[in-house]
C-alpha cells in the first residue's frame, strides 16, 4: 500500500507565508536540507525534485527515496559514488522497452513513412532549424522504435487563414508546451488536429504537411468532437478530476446525455488506436497521454500484447472518494492498467488513483505499483518541468528585447501583476479577481500604482460552462476596473486572446507578481515560466496551494488557499511590499528548481 504524505499544514503554514516570514533557504544557489521546508509538498515529490537538483550539480551526495512503495513518503539522505538511484523501486519505475538497448550509433534508423527519412522528414517547424539529438529516450529503444506520443491535441494545429489557406501554428496549454520541451529524433506525434476536417483532398493535405512535422492526425468529426471533447472529457472528466463535482441534471438533455458521450469517448479512443496501430511497429513505445485517453491503454494490448505502453495524466486524480461517482468508475481503472506503467505529476494523485483501485476494483497496491491480471503494472510520480533554458534565452532575442522596452514604458511607474490562464473554471479567476478587488478596496493609493494584466487564454468554448465564466469573468473586470478607475489608469487589463511566445516571455520578465489561484490544476506550467523569465526582476510568485507546482515551489513562493479572499488579497499585498533582499533569495529557491528539472528529464525518467 502507498504511505500517506504528510499533512499539508505539517509541512509548513500557510499563515507564515502570508505574514511574509522569510524561510532561510540558506543563501545564494542552496537547497533546503531538509524536504519539509517545501510548504504544502509531499515528501516523496520534493525529495524527488531535490534529487535532481543535487544530481545536475554533479555532488557526489545523493538522496535516496527508502520507499517500499511507488508512493511511499518516507526519505533519507545516503552518501553514494554513482549518480544513478540504487533503490530498485525507484531505478526500475520507468517505461523500458522489452527490446533492449543498442547503442544509438549500430542502431537502424526507423522507416518514417514514404520516401522520406525520419532524421530529416520528421524535424519540421518544431525544431527547424537545430538538429533533433537523439537523447537517452531514444537510446533505450530497440531497433528502428520510436517513441509515439498519443495525446488529444497535437503540438501544431491545422487553420485556415483568411484566404482559406492551411496554415500549421502551434497549439496553446501545459501539455502541448511540455511535449513541445522534448527533444528526440525518434519521437512522433499522434493527435487531432484542432480542427474537424471532412474533405478528403484537405486530409491528405494536412496529413502529409502535419507528417514533415512528426505529428499523424486522427481526423475526428464535429459531431463526435462535441460529444466526446466538450462532452465526456471536458464537461464530466475535466470537473470531476478537479473536484468541481459532475454536471447537474438538469444539464444533461436528450442529445447530451452520458450514455451518448461515453459512447463517443469509445469511438474516439478507438480511432486514436487504430491509428496508432497503423504506424506501430516493434520496438516503438507507445506513450498515451490524459483523460481524453483512458481506454486506449487497452484498446492497444488487444490489438497486441506485447506493445510497450504508458499512460500519464497531466490532471489532478481526484481522492477515491470523488472519483466513485463517475457513473462508470471500473471500466477507466481497469482500461488504464492495461498500461505498464501509469503516471502522474505528483505522489498524491498516484496515491488516489491506487487507492480508487483498491477500492473500486478490490485490487491490491504492491511494491512499486498494482497487482492486475497477474502482473504488476508499476504506478508512480514524474513530476513535469519546463524547457527553463528555452525561456531564459528567448529575452536575448530582439524580438522580445522591443517587447519588454514597449511594456516598460506602458507601465512606468506602476507595479504590474500578470496572470495567465486558459479561461477555466479550473483557474480560479473569480476568486483572483475578488481577491484584487479586496486588495484595491484595503489599500487606498494602491489603484493607481497597480496594474494587473491578465491574459484569459480562449479554451474550450462550445463548453456551456466556459461560455458561462468568461460572462461572469467579463462581469468582474468591469466592476473592478469601473470601480477603481480613473480617466488615466486602469487597475485591470484583460485580455481574451492568445498571445505571442515573444510577448508573453516579454511580460514573464518585466511583472513583479505573478498571481496564480487555480481551485486545482495537475501541475501549471505558467508558474515554471514566470520563473525562468525572472533572473533579472526577481518578482514575487502568487502560488496555489491546489496547483501541483506548489509540491515544488512552495518554498519560494507565497503560497495560498484560493478560496480564502482574505488570504490572497493579504499576500498580493506582501508581494508588492516585498524587500528585495527576501524576494532574491525566493526566487533564488525556486529558479534552482525550475532549472535542474526540465521536461526532457521529465520523459527520459518515464521513458528510461
Ligand atoms: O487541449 P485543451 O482542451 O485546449 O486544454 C489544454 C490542456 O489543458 C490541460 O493541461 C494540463 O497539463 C499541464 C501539463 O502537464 C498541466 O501543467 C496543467 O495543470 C494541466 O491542466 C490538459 O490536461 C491537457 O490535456 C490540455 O491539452
Ligand atoms: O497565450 C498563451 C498563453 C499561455 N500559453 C501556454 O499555455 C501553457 C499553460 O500551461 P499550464 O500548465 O499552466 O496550464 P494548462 O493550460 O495546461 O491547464 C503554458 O505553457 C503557457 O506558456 C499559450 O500557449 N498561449
Amino acid at each position: 500500500m502507498l504511505h500517506a504524505p504528510p499533512p499539508l499544514e505539517a509541512a509548513g503554514s500557510p499563515v507564515a507565508h502570508n505574514r511574509c516570514l522569510l524561510r532561510d533557504l540558506g543563501g545564494h544557489g542552496a537547497v533546503p536540507a531538509d524536504p519539509s521546508a517545501l510548504y504544502g509538498a509531499d515528501a516523496a515529490t520534493t525529495q524527488f525534485l531535490l534529487e535532481r537538483i543535487l544530481r545536475k550539480r554533479g555532488t557526489a551526495r545523493r538522496l535516496v527515496t527508502s520507499s517500499s512503495s511507488p508512493g511511499s513518503s518516507s526519505v533519507g539522505a545516503a552518501d553514494t559514488d554513482s549518480g544513478e538511484p540504487q533503490d530498485p523501486a525507484v531505478s526500475a519505475h520507468g517505461l523500458v522497452p522489452v527490446s533492449g538497448s543498442p547503442d544509438r550509433a549500430d542502431r537502424t534508423p526507423a522507416a518514417s513513412g514514404p520516401g522520406t527519412s525520419p532524421a530529416t522528414a520528421l524535424h519540421g517547424p518544431l525544431e527547424s532549424t537545430a538538429q533533433v539529438p537523439a537523447s537517452r529516450l531514444s537510446a533505450h529503444l530497440g531497433p528502428g522504435g520510436r517513441i509515439l506520443i498519443v495525446a488529444n491535441r497535437l503540438p501544431v494545429t491545422a487553420k485556415r487563414d483568411p484566404v482559406k489557406k492551411w496554415e500549421f501554428p502551434s497549439s496553446s496549454g501545459g501539455l502541448v508546451s511540455a511535449l513541445q520541451g522534448v527533444k528526440d529524433e525518434e519521437l512522433m506525434f499522434v493527435g487531432w488536429p484542432g480542427v474537424s476536417v471532412t474533405d478528403d483532398d484537405d486530409q491528405t493535405f494536412i496529413k502529409n504537411e502535419l507528417f514533415k512535422k512528426r505529428c499523424v492526425p486522427v481526423f475526428l468529426n464535429e459531431e463526435l468532437m462535441d460529444q466526446y471533447y466538450s462532452g465526456y472529457c471536458n464537461n464530466i472528466l475535466w470537473p470531476l478530476f478537479h473536484y468541481l463535482g459532475l454536471p447537474q441534471g438538469h444539464k444533461v438533455n436528450k442529445t447530451k446525455d452520458f450514455k451518448s458521450q461515453l459512447k463517443a469517448y469509445t469511438e474516439a479512443n478507438q480511432m486514436f488506436a487504430d491509428t496508432v496501430c497503423g504506424i506501430s511497429k516493434e520496438g516503438d513505445i507507445i506513450w498515451c497521454h490524459d483523460y481524453h485517453l483512458m481506454l486506449l491503454p487497452k484498446l492497444l494490448k488487444q490489438f497486441n500484447t506485447n506493445m510497450k505502453v504508458g499512460w500519464f495524466l497531466h490532471t489532478p486524480f481526484p481522492s477515491s472518494e470523488v472519483y466513485q461517482a463517475l457513473p462508470n468508475r471500473k471500466e477507466l481503472l481497469q482500461a488504464v492498467l492495461e498500461a505498464d506503467l501509469v503516471g502522474f505529476h505528483t505522489y498524491e494523485y498516484a496515491r488516489h488513483f491506487v487507492s480508487a483501485c483498491t477500492s473500486l476494483l478490490g485490487l491490491e497496491g504492491r511494491l512499486g505499483g498494482i497487482e492486475f491480471k497477474e502482473r504488476i503494472v508499476k504506478v508512480d510520480a514524474f513530476p513535469i518541468g519546463i524547457d527553463a533554458q528555452h525561456f531564459k534565452e528567448s529575452l536575448d532575442r530582439d524580438a522580445v528585447k522591443v517587447k519588454i522596452t514597449d511594456f516598460e514604458s506602458v507601465f512606468a511607474g506602476r507595479k504590474v501583476m500578470l496572470g495567465v490562464d486558459r479561461l477555466d473554471m479550473i483557474k480560479g479567476l473569480l476568486q483572483k479577481l475578488l481577491a484584487y478587488e479586496k486588495f484595491l478596496e484595503e489599500n487606498k493609493g494602491w489603484e493607481s500604482e497597480v496594474v494587473l494584466v491578465q491574459i484569459a487564454v480562449p479554451t474550450r468554448t462550445d463548453v456551456p460552462e466556459y461560455q458561462e465564466l468568461k460572462s461572469q469573468v467579463h462581469e468582474m473586470v468591469g466592476r473592478v476596473n469601473g470601480k477603481f478607475g480613473t480617466f488615466k489608469t486602469y487597475p485591470i487589463i484583460y485580455l481574451d486572446q492568445t498571445v505571442e511566445f515573444e510577448a508573453l516571455c516579454a511580460l514573464y520578465a518585466i511583472t513583479d507578481v505573478a498571481l496564480i489561484t487555480s481551485l486545482r490544476d495537475g501541475m501549471n506550467l505558467v508558474s515554471y515560466e514566470y520563473v525562468a523569465c525572472q533572473e533579472s526582476n526577481k518578482g514575487v510568485l502568487i502560488l496555489s496551494e491546489f496547483a501541483g507546482a506548489a509540491q515544488s515551489l512552495g518554498a519560494g513562493a507565497i503560497i495560498v488557499n484560493p478560496w480564502n479572499i482574505a488570504e490572497v488579497a493579504n499576500a498580493i499585498k506582501c508581494a508588492l511590499d516585498m524587500p528585495s533582499g527576501e524576494r532574491e533569495r525566493r526566487h533564488r529557491h525556486n529558479y534552482e528548481i525550475v532549472s535542474a528539472h526540465t521536461a526532457q528529464d521529465w520523459a527520459e525518467n518515464y521513458v528510461w
